[in-house]
């Protein structure tokens, strides 16, 4: 291993393998060094298209299998946005040949699968993590802190998720978010995921006592052998009186807001998951108040606008080039850290109960 920079491998050219290929180059701890693909001019196309655009500052090699990825000694690490119906395999053989493995959400089809995956990291000494972005972002932090002050918020009741946008018709009918094999989980695995783990995180990694969830609108792309959720909501009830909600859709427009509520008022983000396009992450709290006179109702708005310095994506400060960095570090350190296992196991359970409860019309289930 180099004693400076993380040296990463891509498993296929995926449209968010772009980003995070940039996200590798601004952590300033690590660099590409090679990309596999099914074909190997792909791979190469990608390297150049991305090279063209924001250079990777070092020699990356096209390897025309996923299989050469492995044998290669100059990667310490892998990148694996495969289609989540694809990758068990990939990240199993990627721990045994001692690679840190990076996966993609959703990160399997259940969560067996995905405690297989995560036992045989543990078992090669590897790091585990998947790729949700905010759970690196310093915003995160603050509304956690915000949560938990006493104040803000107060006692914690209710969080609610809303992740959506609109799938054209070309994506209704080849994306692989509606192909049954490719992403089982549809809008739950692509949308549902992010909306769970806000909820894990906001309140303290905490697991549900029970899960109800309904596909309201299914899909099934034109190649796809089964229907996956197009459209879910789901409700899940914590101890102490704690409740949480989540919507996701490839149906409704673009909207990603989540809120947090208690006895003392409650904290709103317009975009948890992809930060609207600024130098700023912003979000509010809230403690709005009803005086009543009478005649007289008056609702007071009584909101404050709260901000911290972090771009949106592609500086060194977004939130995905924090996770880089954090993963390269780990790695590079020879630490683990067994966070990010447990978030994303817990996150694949809660999935799992999502699903389980949707095949019997909601009844509640225990995950
Ligand atoms: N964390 C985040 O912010 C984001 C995460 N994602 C997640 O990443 C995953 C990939 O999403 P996205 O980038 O849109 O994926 P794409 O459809 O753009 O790419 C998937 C890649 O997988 C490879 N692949 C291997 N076998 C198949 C197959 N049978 N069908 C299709 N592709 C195959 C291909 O690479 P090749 O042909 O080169 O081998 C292809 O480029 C999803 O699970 C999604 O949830 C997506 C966007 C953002
Ligand atoms: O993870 C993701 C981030 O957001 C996208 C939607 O805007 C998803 O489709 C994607 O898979």
């Amino acid at each position: 291993m180099s004693n400076k920079q993380c040296r990463w491998g891509f498993f296929g050219t995926a449209a968010i393998a772009r980003k995070n290929w940039k996200a590798i180059r601004l952590s300033g701890n690590g660099r590409v060094a090679a990309v596999a693909s099914r074909t190997a001019d792909r791979a190469q196309t990608f390297i150049d298209e991305c090279n063209d655009e924001y250079p990777a500052g070092c020699d990356v090699s096209a390897v025309g299998s996923y299989e050469g990825l492995l044998e290669r000694d100059d990667v310490d690490a892998v990148y694996i946005p495969l289609p989540t119906g694809l990758r068990k395999e990939w990240a199993i053989a990627a721990a045994a040949a001692g690679k840190h493995v990076l996966i993609e959400k959703p990160v399997a089809n259940n969560s067996s699968d995905a405690a297989e995956i995560i036992a045989a990291c543990e078992d090669a000494g590897v790091q585990f993590m998947d790729g949700v972005m905010f759970d690196h972002s310093e915003r995160l932090a603050k509304v956690k802190q915000q949560i938990g002050d006493g104040t803000t918020v107060g006692k914690l009741r209710r969080i609610n998720a809303h992740f959506s946008f609109a799938g054209d018709a070309e994506f209704q009918k080849s994306n692989i978010r509606v192909d049954s094999v490719l992403e089982t989980h549809g809008c739950l695995g692509d949308l549902g995921w992010y909306c769970i783990r806000f909820i894990l995180q906001a309140n303290g990694l905490v697991m549900p006592t029970s899960v109800s969830a309904r596909t309201l609108t299914p899909l099934q792309g034109e190649n796809s052998p089964h229907c996956v959720p197009g459209e879910m909501s789901g409700e899940l009830i914590f101890p102490d009186g704690v409740s949480a909600g989540f919507y996701c859709s490839f149906l409704t427009e673009n909207h990603q807001r989540v809120s947090v509520s208690g006895d003392k008022g409650y904290i709103a983000i317009e975009d948890f998951v992809l930060p609207f396009y600024d130098s700023m992450a912003h979000w509010t709290t809230s403690s709005n108040t009803l005086e009543i006179d009478n005649c007289r109702w008056n609702f007071r708005r009584e909101t404050v606008a709260h901000s911290i310095p972090e771009y949106a994506s592609g500086e060194a400060n977004s939130q995905e080039v924090k996770m880089l960095r954090t993963f390269n570090d780990l790695v590079l350190s020879g630490k683990r850290d067994p966070l990010y296992p447990e978030l994303a196991i817990k996150t694949q359970r809660i999935l799992d109960a999502c699903r389980k409860s949707d095949v019997s019309d909601g009844r509640p289930v225990q995950p």
